[in-house]
């Protein structure tokens, strides 16, 4: 493990945080919506238009988190359920909220985090594949439910709702769960109808409200996307201003102290 690396003491799997002192505290992007709106692609989108996408992990200003880490472990009965299509990964209830306060916590004071990913096909986090996350200047944090808890809801500098209707949704989704999450159709509807529809109506799409731009259409809504990429370009010019001055001021006063 990496000698910047602190595992906090948990039990319950709080994120491992560095102790590195160069502190960067991130501008935080929530960006909701409901299942195969477009999240992804839409901060996959932004990343690239600044540039990012290319970019090693380590020298990147900007980063893409997904709620998805957030997904508590479950129970040996709640695995058997979920194999059978039968647990409601939809419901708030589903995610390890304290996990991602912590761990959103961790990220605004500049802190090195270590997530998991996760792994659609076992229902399950997966540790073996643990993604680092480095400090950056703008961390997009995007997920269904990210702005229903209050707590972390109050975190984000600025919200972005995607906006994509349901139709287009579930006819993204279908295949989606076919082809990358290794589900049958039968499963995929039925789940559908189950927990996923009454899920976004009860839980995510109230939270729309929440938002401070909505983005219709998703990831097809150049216009949008193009706003928000000057937005957050204009941080980050913000941010390089600011720690270019801060270079010249310190190497300033340590000539006077020279001479
Ligand atoms: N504008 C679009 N046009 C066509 N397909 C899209 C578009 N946006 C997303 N998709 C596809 O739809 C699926 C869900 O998109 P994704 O960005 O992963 O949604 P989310 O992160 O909201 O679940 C993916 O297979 C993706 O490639
Ligand atoms: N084991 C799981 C975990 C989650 N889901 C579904 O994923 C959706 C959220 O991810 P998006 O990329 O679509 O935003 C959510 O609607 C869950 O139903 C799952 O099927 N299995």
């Amino acid at each position: 493990m990496d000698s910047n690396l602190l595992r906090l003491p948990n039990g319950d799997g709080l994120p491992v945080v560095s102790t590195n002192s160069e502190v960067k505290s991130p501008f935080l992007i929530g960006v909701a919506g409901g299942t195969a709106s477009g999240k992804s692609t839409v901060c996959k989108k932004i990343m690239e238009q600044l540039g990012q996408a290319e970019m090693e992990d380590t020298q990147r200003q900007v980063v893409t988190i997904s709620q998805d880490s957030f997904y508590r472990e479950l129970s040996p009965a709640e695995k058997a359920k979920a194999q059978k299509g039968l647990f409601n990964f939809d419901h708030p209830d589903a995610f390890n909220e304290e996990l991602m306060y912590e761990t959103l916590q961790c990220i605004l004071k500049g802190q090195k985090v270590e997530i998991p990913s996760y792994d659609y096909r076992t229902n399950s986090l997966n540790f073996e594949e643990m993604l680092i996350i480095y400090p950056a200047d703008v961390v997009l944090f995007e997920g269904i439910l990210v702005f229903y808890f209050p707590k972390i809801r109050d975190l984000f500098h600025m919200k972005l709702f995607v906006d994509t209707d349901s139709d287009t949704r579930l006819a993204r989704r279908v295949p989606r769960d076919i082809n990358e999450r290794g589900r049958d159709l039968d499963a995929v509807l039925t789940q559908y109808m189950t927990f996923v529809k009454p899920a976004f109506e009860e839980f995510c799409s109230p939270t729309k409200k929440f938002a401070d731009v909505i983005i219709p259409r998703g990831a097809d809504n150049t216009v949008a996307i193009d706003l928000i990429v000057h937005h957050i370009g204009e941080i980050l010019a913000a941010t390089n201003n600011a720690q270019h001055n801060n270079t010249v001021r310190i190497a300033a006063s340590s000539m006077k102290r020279d001479h």
